[in-house]
């Protein structure tokens, strides 16, 4: 019988062949925590469990990316103990202020590779998926315990299988089939599962990114992206990463479940207030018009995004009345968006560009939401209060979509900007 690559990477880490359903201890590679959660999770490792020490100081990334530069004097101090602590244990990874989100910033950085299992104080930690690893978020006592002892338990998760077939229609994409999916099993169709994305052979790492990062609002425990296709092989050779021989998709796995999605026929995505599986066609929407657009996260803040915003808006301007937010997810993204004219065009269509790094997505700095105002946001989360005042209302797409509605002041399909 054949394992999922969840099962693959899970047998690794527990040093013996696992299957779903089984309680494990395993072995962790990585593990990732953010400003927005250290406070707790050293206080535990220290407080609670009392480790002096990290159990292997070039195991650990430490990344200022949630409020960052600091918004509040709180954030400040508390950002200024993480800094102590990570020379206090001579962290080797430590990314500040302005390196960008936790998650692109491992995958560039080649920390993130594919068969490893990285856990991450966060629920987008599925991002790691996109490069073939088994990325879950944990609670503070489980990073702390991580940290503690390099070792986790958890059980192996089954894995729902999303076979994506044909090709993408022009202003359609990654975050489209991601939306689709949660419109079609819902924020809770895949409650700790693994998500296996197959038949996206063609995606590159970054749009890779935005499928994985989006398997936990379908409730993935992690997100995963067989590490072959032209998309993998370019991330591989730029990085000098070698995907192991063990880790490929093999016949007989076992699949819960398999989610069939029709790419030739599909149209842009769109999440309305206030629920990410909450989602319509374009075509059904009607018109809605917009305060801000907002293009940047770990889901849909990468240079390819930036750089498909930019093809929409070239030559073009932000409407009247409208304001263009456009936050990098990371120092590399707004380097290449700096070296290919993408930076350029943003700015010439009017666009206010951020710090690298979570910028609104959470609502506590950077461009958050006044009541009444609606968003058209590239995340993955629209919850009622996300971004700001709880009277503002989010709606989720794509970045090409979001161009469009830049330009238009309303939600747009990209090709009423272009033809
Ligand atoms: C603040 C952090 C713990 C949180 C998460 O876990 O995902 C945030 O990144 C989010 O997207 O809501
Ligand atoms: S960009 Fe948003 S979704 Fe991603 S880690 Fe930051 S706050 Fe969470």
């Amino acid at each position: 019988m054949g394992q999922t690559l969840a099962e693959q990477i899970l047998s690794r880490a527990a040093g013996r062949p696992v299957s779903a359903g089984e309680n494990i201890v395993a072995r962790v590679d990585l593990a990732m925590m953010h400003d927005s959660i250290s406070p707790s999770i050293i206080k535990i490792l220290h407080q609670e469990l009392g480790a002096e020490q990290v159990w292997d100081r070039d195991r650990v990334a430490v990344v200022v990316d949630h409020v960052a530069p600091a918004a509040t004097i709180q954030n400040a101090e508390h950002q200024l103990a993480l800094r102590r602590w990570v020379r206090q244990q001579q962290i080797t990874h430590f990314f500040d202020v302005g390196r960008g989100i936790s998650h692109p910033v491992l995958v560039e950085e080649g920390l993130a590779r594919p068969g490893m299992l990285i856990l991450g104080s966060d629920s987008h930690s599925t991002a790691y998926g996109a490069v073939g690893a088994f990325g879950a978020g944990m609670g503070s006592t489980d990073m702390a315990l991580a940290l503690a002892t390099g070792q986790t338990w958890l059980r192996v998760p089954e894995t729902v299988r999303i076979l994506a077939r044909g090709r993408f229609r022009p202003g359609v994409g990654a975050k489209d089939l991601g939306l689709r999916v949660a419109r079609l099993i819902g924020a809770d169709g895949a409650t700790y599962q693994s998500v296996e994305w197959h038949g996206v052979e063609e995606l590159s790492v970054g749009e890779r990114m935005t499928l994985a990062t989006l398997s936990i609002e379908i409730g993935g425990k992690a997100g995963i992206i067989p590490p072959t296709g032209p998309g993998w092989e370019e991330h591989a050779a730029r990085r000098g990463i070698i995907a192991p021989s063990w880790l490929c998709v093999e016949e007989g796995a076992r699949y819960s479940r398999t989610v069939e999605v029709d790419l030739d026929t599909l149209e842009p995505q769109i999440s309305v207030p206030h629920f990410v599986d909450n989602v319509r066609d374009l075509s059904e929407l009607g018109r809605v018009e917009v305060d801000v657009v907002y293009i940047g996260t770990c889901t849909n803040g990468h240079a390819n995004d930036m750089a498909a915003a930019a093809r929409i808006l070239k030559g073009r301007k932000v409407a009247r009345g409208v304001r263009l937010l456009v936050v990098p997810a990371s120092s590399e993204a707004l380097q290449q968006a700096t070296a290919d004219g993408t930076l350029a065009t943003l700015l010439e269509a009017g666009a206010a560009i951020g710090t690298p790094g979570c910028g609104a997505c959470i609502g506590r700095h950077m461009g958050v939401l006044a009541p009444g105002e609606v968003c058209l946001f590239t995340g993955n989360r629209n919850f009622r209060g996300r971004m700001g005042s709880p009277e503002a209302q989010i709606y989720l797409a794509s970045p090409e979509v979001a161009a469009a509605t830049a330009v238009l002041g309303y939600i747009a399909h990209p090709a009423e900007v272009m033809r």
